[in-house]
């Protein structure tokens, strides 16, 4: 094909979607010319493939059709009035509501996919393994370890993994861990490791396959928690301990935040913290499951004056 012949055809097509889209919108070529300040000539050439037009007349053509520019471009079909509209709506819907658009279209949806995958992080001390047990007990869902499944899978203990091969080497652990888990579990309640936020890759894996739900503490309590666990590491030798520990909390605080869930333990029992959390799951669960129906925005609402919250 030479140049020349590949033009033609690129302004055949051109004018074939803009007279397209302009029938399907009812609109005569007179109103077109009023709206968008084309005359009707220049729009029966656009139209029959002859006028090579330019792109600022183009746009003002577009806008009085509303028909997003690009789509005269492209290979699906010019979109019209209505469907623009959707689509632009859905360019700023929340992840529920694409969510939702989906599963009523019958396309896979990621958000539904991982509904029923919680992984909790926090820092040491947030109770990542302690309510994932019981949460997971309660919602009779299976509770995965994550530093366990590491260890199984490399037949070493962490500290082993650490020694030899070095956070580096550990971190790769974890996001192959992370990675199978998701595979080999629809439903699961998986405690991450504190530092499973700091490698950006991994992290970006853990937001994409689960439903993050962030345990949050004050760092007072973080210490006295991890203390009363019988872990003196912290506090031996190192009177910096405290300062640390704040410092770690401050510098992962906007990595944990990105979690779509809270569920804040602060001056909470371990009891309360418990049913805050099975709260937090079953809101979220029911939220997208229930999503085609309007019983999903109705469960979400009831959800918001919560304890626990979802941003
Ligand atoms: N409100 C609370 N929520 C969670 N844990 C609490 C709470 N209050 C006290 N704790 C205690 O804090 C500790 C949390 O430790 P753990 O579950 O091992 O945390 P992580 O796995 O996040 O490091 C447990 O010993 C638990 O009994
Ligand atoms: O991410 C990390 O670097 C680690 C955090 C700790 O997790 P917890 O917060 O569960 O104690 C512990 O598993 C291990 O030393 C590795
Ligand atoms: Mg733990």
């Amino acid at each position: 094909m030479t140049r020349d012949n590949e033009a033609n055809g690129f302004l055949d097509e051109l004018g074939a979607k803009v007279k397209i889209a302009r029938a399907r919108r009812g609109m005569s070529r007179k109103l077109v010319s009023e709206i968008s300040g084309v005359s009707p000539r220049y729009i029966a050439q656009l139209e029959n493939g002859k006028g090579n037009i330019s792109v600022v007349l183009l746009r003002q053509i577009s806008q009085a059709i509303s028909v997003p520019l690009e789509t005269l471009f492209s290979d699906i079909e010019p979109m019209t009035g209505e469907i623009a509209q959707i689509v632009k709506k859905l360019q700023t819907a929340s992840p529920l509501e694409v969510a939702r658009v989906q599963t009523i279209l019958g396309v896979n949806s990621e958000e539904y996919d991982k509904a029923e995958r919680y992984v909790l992080i926090g820092l040491r001390g947030a109770g990542k393994s302690t309510l994932g047990r019981m949460a997971a007990r309660e919602l009779n869902y299976p509770f995965v370890e994550l530093n366990a499944e590491i260890e199984r899978q490399s037949g070493m203990a962490v500290d082993e993994i650490f020694a030899l091969y070095g956070q580096e080497g550990y971190r790769k652990l974890e996001k192959a861990a992370l990675d199978r888990i998701a595979c080999n579990y629809n439903q699961v309640v998986l405690a991450a490791a504190g530092g499973v936020v700091s490698e950006p890759e991994t992290y970006d894996l853990l937001m994409s396959k689960f439903v993050a739900i962030w345990l949050r503490a004050s760092p007072d309590e973080h210490m006295n928690r991890v203390l009363a666990q019988g872990d003196k590491r912290p506090m031996a030798d190192n009177p910096e301990a405290m300062e640390e520990l704040k410092e770690i909390l401050t510098s992962r605080e906007a990595l944990y935040a990105r979690a779509p869930m809270t569920v804040d333990t602060s001056d909470r029992s371990i009891e309360e913290s418990r049913n805050d959390l099975i709260a937090a799951i079953r809101c979220n669960r029911c939220a997208v499951l229930d999503s085609i129906e309007e019983g999903g925005a109705r469960v979400r609402d009831a959800c918001a004056g919560g304890r626990s919250a979802a941003s």
